[in-house]
């Protein structure tokens, strides 16, 4: 994914929320969004999936225009945004998979098998018949990885995914995206939690009046028993 001299305001009066943004998303990398609340990261992921359309500048993915050329453009991401609110509430999680696989053209036995083999993979094989509005938080959120993760798509696009999982649930989110890395996709996700940078490629996205600056990621710090006398740069330095 490349974004280009991005701009967005939402109302002319007011600071923009981005002014001027360039970056890329290689492929095979994890890319972890970092942004006080307010910063803009919502509002990135909607400019990058092509929920809202920028003032000015571009993004495109696998070279095409999310703006220009949409539907091109979805079939490469995938997205789950945050608080979840796009599944069909009475519908059980086959079901609503069902539906936004067919979106992905994917019916029939081999939908099925998919859709089994993702509700296996983010540990809701259990909850596979049971309606979205029965779902915790937690569940929720899950689900929500799943349909992005339907049709293999190179890029996903997640807003907050470790929000509301539990340890195990953490872990489990961190193995999949490593999955899909190591497949060549990539995942660009925002997170309030330094721990999601750990397990992450080597770069990480801070947002910070109306810029996306791209930063190294912060050394973890030396144990007691270590000898290094070198500095770590903390993550309050990097910001
Ligand atoms: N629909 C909207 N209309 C006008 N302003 C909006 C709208 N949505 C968000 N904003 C403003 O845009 C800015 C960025 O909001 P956004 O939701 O993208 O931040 P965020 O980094 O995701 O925050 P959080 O960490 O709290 O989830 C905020 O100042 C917010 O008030």
């Amino acid at each position: 994914m490349t974004v280009t001299s991005m701009s967005m305001s939402y109302r002319k009066t007011t600071t923009p929320v981005f002014s001027e943004v360039d970056f890329t998303v290689p492929a095979g990398r994890l890319v972890p969004v970092l942004g006080s609340n307010g910063a803009g990261k919502t509002t990135l992921l909607k400019i990058l999936c092509g929920l809202i359309t920028p003032s000015a500048g571009s993004v495109t993915v696998q070279g095409e225009d999310v703006v220009r050329r949409p539907v091109a453009a979805r079939a490469h991401l995938g997205v789950s945004l945050y608080p979840e609110r796009s599944f069909y509430f009475r519908l059980t999680c086959t079901q609503n998979l069902r539906y936004y696989a067919s979106l992905r053209d994917l019916y029939g036995a081999r939908a099925k098998r998919e859709i089994a083999g993702l509700l296996d993979r983010v540990g809701l094989e259990e909850f596979a018949d049971t309606q979205f509005m029965r779902l915790s938080l937690g569940q929720r959120k899950r689900l929500g990885l799943a349909r992005a993760l339907l049709g293999s798509p190179s890029l996903l696009l997640l807003d907050e995914p470790t929000a509301n999982l539990d340890t195990e649930n953490v872990a489990r989110f961190h193995e999949i995206i490593a999955e899909h890395a190591d497949g060549g996709g990539s995942v660009l996700f925002s997170t309030h939690t330094e721990g999601d940078l750990e397990k992450t490629t080597d770069r990480f996205l801070r947002i910070a009046e109306s810029r996306v600056l791209s930063l190294p990621k912060p050394e973890p710090e030396p144990t007691a028993a270590s000898e290094s006398t070198a500095e770590p740069m903390t993550l309050q330095e990097a910001q």
